[in-house]
């Protein structure tokens, strides 16, 4: 379910398919079943049946052309602008001026993409992208790469599909990076191809299916003790706000008792959130508690001393923002982090992950899915690597890419609540990997709740989150997969 394969592992059971079939079937079948697709998206649009078919030079043209021909044969009305390899500037390679399309089908460039994107198909997809209707994209938008999510080139441009339909299985590029933007919603179509040909995925979407058995329900004989305690360590002068953001992510999905150990001289207490406990993180006693280490924690011996105690003890581990930078920064921290047999997460965002791995943000966000495996090996931890299209990696090489969330977490203090949120659920019992797939899922999809609800994505702030990660959470738990051999209510 859900998973997601490279370009290789697409090639290899292309090739193998084929191998059994007369030639053409499966570029047929890919035709056809894009065709489908298309009538369906025409079919919603008011304007007369115009479809624009672009077809470039290789397979991913010869998809496009069993499109035009079937969707003539439905009655719609095809413009086809064949781009050639040779003649790019040639008379058939110009998008009509001033027509009105029903829709736009991408058979430019598939995954045989292997440079940036110049010249007319450069100059077509600028046009593309500047209507308004709906573009439908053949396996993958033209000019992103289909492993990475990258656009191809320093200065590259890809179509902005409003639909991509991808054949023989899905890939990791469409749901991460600048995938999202590009593919719209994705319909994956085998092509007939048998399943068994392809390989066994180690890539997945995160869906609840990942995670829903770790989910729940209270007993009545519980007491706040039941759910862990969870201690926030961070907020150096300035910086006071972070650690209570995770605080109140914490204490609002679930951990029995939330303290705040601040590095400086913190508040004595939270006003809108008055549970909260603050404790200065010099003398606090952390035996028993999930420790939360990073967010404003600034870099001052205090702040490396208190991480290094945090690494060294085996208390379930999140670190977060100012944490990462400071292992980054020093070997013996790595090294201390390395060697630790209790739960870990890291949740870096590209910079920190950068930091830590020793490279460029460019070089991390050209392959997101190498970089958190790498560190996740490295460092024998859970490594969540955010923005759009999170990256969960873990130290065996499995990785999964979450699809919730959206934009509106682009903001300050978001980052501080998904890292409350991982520790309250390791704080409650949760395995690192089932604690970060939920807490990431979870965030996301409180994200896009709060969106649906007209509070974002412009000016959704990271406080709004906590209760409405509370409501997705008692919604998991009230509906969550019975494991196998229990009747599902
Ligand atoms: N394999 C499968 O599973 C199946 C594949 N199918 C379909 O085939 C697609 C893969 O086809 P593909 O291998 O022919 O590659 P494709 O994406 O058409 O691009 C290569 C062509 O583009 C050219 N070219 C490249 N970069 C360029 C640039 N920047 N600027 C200009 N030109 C550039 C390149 O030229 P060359 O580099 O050789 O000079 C070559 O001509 C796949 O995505 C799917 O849609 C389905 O039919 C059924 C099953
Ligand atoms: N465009 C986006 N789409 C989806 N999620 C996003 C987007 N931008 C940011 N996020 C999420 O918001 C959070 C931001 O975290 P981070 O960068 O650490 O911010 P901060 O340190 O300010 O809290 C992460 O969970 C990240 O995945
Ligand atoms: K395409």
């Amino acid at each position: 379910m859900g998973a997601l394969y490279s370009v290789a592992e697409i090639r290899q059971a292309e090739r193998a398919a084929a191998a059994q079939l007369p030639p053409g079937t499966l570029m047929q079948r890919a035709g056809r079943a894009a065709a489908r697709i298309a009538l369906g998206i025409i079919g919603a649009e008011p304007v007369a049946h115009q479809a624009l078919v672009l077809a470039g030079p290789g397979n991913n043209g010869g998809d496009a052309l069993e499109v035009a021909a079937s969707l003539a044969q439905s009655g719609v009305g095809v413009t086809l602008v064949q781009l050639g390899r040779a003649d790019a500037a040639g008379a058939l390679n110009h998008i009509p001026a001033g027509r009105q399309w029903a829709l736009v089908v991408d058979g430019l460039f598939g995954i045989g993409l292997a440079r940036p994107v110049e010249g007319a198909a450069r100059a077509m997809i600028d046009t593309v992208n500047a209507l308004a209707c709906p573009v439908l994209a053949l396996d993958v938008p033209s000019g992103l790469d289909a492993d990475s999510g990258a656009v191809i080139g320093p200065d590259g441009v890809a179509v902005r599909a409003t639909h991509t339909i991808t054949f023989i299985g899905d890939k990791p590029g469409l749901h991460t990076l600048a995938g999202r933007d590009h593919a719209g919603h994705v319909i994956v179509d085998r092509i007939g191809i048998d399943e068994a040909l392809l390989p066994g995925a180690s890539v997945h979407m995160n869906e609840p299916a990942m995670f829903g058995l770790a989910f729940a329900p209270r007993l009545h004989d519980s007491h706040k003790g039941t759910f862990g305690d969870v201690a926030v360590v961070g907020g150096a002068h300035g910086m006071a706000g972070a650690p209570i953001l995770a605080a109140r992510a914490a204490l609002l999905s679930g951990a029995g008792r939330v303290f705040v150990a601040s590095v400086d001289h913190g508040p004595a207490f939270d006003s809108g959130q008055p549970e909260l406990m603050f404790r200065d993180a010099a003398s606090f006693n952390f035996a028993g508690s999930t420790i939360v280490a990073g967010p404003g924690m600034g870099d001052s011996a205090t702040a490396i001393r208190l991480l290094g105690k945090a690494l060294d003890g085996d208390n379930p581990l999140v670190l977060d923002a100012d944490a990462i930078n400071l292992i980054a920064a020093s070997p013996d921290l790595q090294a201390r982090l390395a060697a630790r047999t209790a739960h870990t997460i890291l949740t870096p965002h590209p910079l920190e992950a950068a930091r830590l791995l020793g490279v460029t943000a460019g070089v991390v966000q050209g392959d997101r899915l190498e970089a958190a495996r790498e560190i996740a090996a490295r460092f024998d931890a859970c490594v969540v690597l955010k923005g759009s299209g999170t990256v969960i990696a873990m130290a065996d090489g499995e990785a999964l890419i979450n699809p919730t969330g959206n934009p509106g977490l682009a903001s300050a203090g978001t980052g501080d609540v998904l890292a409350g949120l991982c520790g309250s659920l390791l704080a409650q019992g949760w395995p690192a990997r089932d604690a970060a797939l939920a807490a990431v899922w979870m965030h996301g999809e409180a994200a896009d709740r709060l969106v649906a609800e007209g509070c974002g994505p412009i000016g959704l702030t990271a406080s709004e989150l906590p209760a409405a990660i509370r409501r997705v959470l008692n919604r998991m738990v009230a509906e969550r997969p019975k494991p196998a051999g229990q009747p599902q209510s």
